[in-house]
């Protein structure tokens, strides 16, 4: 029996529209602060399969989304391929030793040597998938990845960054440096997702959350191509996986999205009836609920009645258009939740 939210990535004909939420595991739910806790800090949850699991079943239960994601970070990857990371309060994640030239880059480890070392990741997957399959409830697990280009402006940066300067200069005044920095990590991202496939992952969705810094006519170079290949690489050996791309803050590039994959993820700067004027027809559309309106109950049932309006429950997926902040009440998440469920059921 196929899953319903497996099916409207495909397009197919659903009893309603499902419904999940970026970063839907995490620090507005009290229970995901407990586990924390008992975790003693962020990586350290990451590295336990039984914790990780338990903080990524947290939403199905509490807030009743429609899919799971996969409890992790996009940062583990260069983590891995061997930069040392640290989340440090008030301020994110910080790598010690940023990359700065070819001879950095050529330290790291790449290709399968990298992706063995995410064992943890594929332990909470086969975890997940056996806690899943045992509930019989018809919740997907999507699993994720960061794109090469967002992955690559931490382990350039070092940091979080406003400005994007020292990933830009190298963009503009080295690029080959940075193609080989993007190549690498393509390599590593592409075995790091069909590791999560024949882990049992249901669904892929790559995350491109620094998209809007590059200008849109450098766009495809810097990004989506190798967005594209990963998507290629996985559709080629795992048809039956649907893959969402979520590239966030991109409405000039919208005239130019190509690619083998099934869903588009609409941020909430995108106007959904332009992101369906625009791909409607050859994509199955994410989103877009702008994150903050779940400050306001009455918001959010405006703007999930608006979209519904817009999508008409086809070959549409409901989400926020970025992530959950902290500071949500829970019981507006749910709100968002029974709200998409109530206005795309059908009869
Ligand atoms: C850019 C990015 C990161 N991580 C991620 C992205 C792409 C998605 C997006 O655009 O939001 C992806 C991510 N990070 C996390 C998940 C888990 C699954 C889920 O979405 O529920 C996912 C899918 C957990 C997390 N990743 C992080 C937390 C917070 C850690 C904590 O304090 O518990 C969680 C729950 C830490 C993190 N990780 C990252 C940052 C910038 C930070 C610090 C900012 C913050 O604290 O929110 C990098």
């Amino acid at each position: 029996m196929s899953k319903i939210f497996v099916d409207a990535c495909f397009g197919k004909e659903t009893p309603y529209t499902p419904v999940w939420m970026m970063r839907q595991a995490g620090r507005y739910l009290p229970e995901y602060m407990e586990v924390r806790k008992r975790a003693g800090n962020f990586l350290n949850l990451c590295h336990a399969p039984d914790m990780a699991a338990e903080v990524t079943i947290q939403p199905l239960d509490i807030v009743g989304v429609d899919a799971a994601i996969l409890f992790s970070d996009i940062l583990v990857v260069p983590n891995e391929m061997g930069m040392k990371l640290d989340f440090i309060k008030g301020e994110g994640p910080v790598f010690d030793k940023p990359i700065a030239s070819e001879e950095d880059l050529n330290e790291l480890i790449g290709g399968e040597e990298a992706a063995s070392k995410l064992t943890y990741v594929y332990d909470t997957i086969k975890l997940l998938r056996k806690q899943l399959d045992e509930r019989g409830d018809d919740k997907a697990l999507i699993g994720f990845t960061g794109a090469p280009w967002t992955l690559a402006t931490y382990m350039i940066e070092g940091q979080g960054t406003k400005t994007y300067n020292i990933c830009k200069k190298m963009m503009y005044s080295n690029p080959d440096l940075l193609h080989k920095i993007l190549h690498k990590v393509t390599e590593v991202v592409k075995l790091y997702m069909e590791k999560q496939i024949q882990a049992g992952i249901d669904v892929v969705q790559i995350f491109d959350s620094w998209a809007a810094a590059i200008e849109p006519s450098r766009y495809n170079e810097f990004s989506w191509s190798y967005m594209v290949e990963i998507a290629d690489y996985l559709k080629a050996k795992y048809p039956h996986i649907p893959i969402i791309m979520f590239p966030k803050g991109i409405p000039a590039f919208l005239d130019q999205v190509y690619g083998n994959f099934d869903v588009f993820g609409v941020d909430w700067s995108t106007p959904m009836a332009l992101a369906k004027e625009k791909l409607g027809d050859r994509y199955v559309l994410q989103g877009n609920m702008e994150p903050c309106r779940l400050y306001s109950k009455e918001q959010t049932t405006a703007c999930v009645e608006a979209i519904q309006n817009i999508m008409g429950g086809k070959r549409h997926i409901f989400n926020l258009g970025h992530g959950i902040l902290p500071d949500v009440p829970v019981e507006n998440a749910q709100h968002f939740v029974r709200e998409c469920q109530r206005v795309s059921k059908k009869a």
